[in-house]
């Protein structure tokens, strides 16, 4: 059973190393079958590389193993999270990519400088502040998720307008219809905080597009009234 969304979240999943996103065992990408209930996830620690469609575990909206030999990402309860309270999401993908992550070290959002990133979104790219207890073993993936919402609430943003965020202290979290859309909106995440690192590097004193221009160019892009960002 569930073969068809264990193959569509192992060839998401397959599409992180070489988007050059994750090494290693890092990251992963998940699923979700609304209409069953479950997602499907990465196995926990297992190399990319030795990845098979048939490692793929489906797990429940409570992080239960319903499919599946190994033990799912110790991100599942995140994505559960998050698929429960956020009902218009299809996929999520998680990775450690270096800019993104270092963006999420400094606990900085990232300004939306130029262009780029007003192609993908107008609101610059949050950073959830780390709480208390992240950093304390214990129930940490229902911290993160809880994270998340709180900081898109906190912003007032939503999920369907602004498909990515980043956790403090840990790294990106990016969302879309369906898994190969949160691995392209990844690699988006990735690519912006590397442009906005060097920009900075470049001129400390850049400044964020003006909120004209992104309403501009947004609207170009995604048809007219498509603006929503909020000023920048
Ligand atoms: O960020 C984390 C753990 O904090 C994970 O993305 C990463 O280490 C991969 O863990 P999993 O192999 O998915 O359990």
């Amino acid at each position: 059973m569930y073969q068809e969304l264990k193959r569509e979240c192992y060839e998401a999943n397959m599409q992180l190393p070489k988007l050059d996103l994750v090494v290693y065992t890092f990251g992963n990408v998940s699923a979700v079958d609304r209409a069953n209930g479950v997602f499907a996830i990465k196995p926990s620690g297992v190399p990319y590389e030795e990845l098979k469609v048939d490692d793929i575990v489906i797990v429940d909206f409570d992080s239960k193993v319903v499919e599946g030999k190994m033990r799912p990402s110790s991100d599942t309860k995140t994505h559960a999270f998050l698929y429960k309270h956020w009902e218009t999401i299809g996929g999520i993908c998680h990775t450690h990519s270096t800019y993104a992550v270092a963006w999420a070290q400094a606990i900085k959002d990232i300004p939306n400088f130029g262009t780029t990133h007003a192609d993908h979104l107008t609101a610059d790219i949050p950073c959830a502040p780390p709480t208390a207890d992240q950093l304390i073993e214990g129930d940490y993936e229902h911290n993160t998720g809880q994270q998340i919402l709180d900081c898109f609430a906190e912003k007032k943003l939503s999920p369907q307008e602004v498909e990515m965020i980043l956790v403090g202290s840990h790294g990106p979290f990016a969302w879309g219809k369906d898994a190969s859309k949160a691995v392209y909106n990844s690699k988006v995440l990735e690519e912006v905080a590397k442009m906005a690192y060097l920009t900075l590097q470049i001129n400390p004193n850049a400044a964020r597009l003006k909120d004209a221009l992104v309403k501009k160019h947004y609207e170009r892009k995604h048809g007219k009234d498509a603006y929503y960002g909020q000023g920048c």
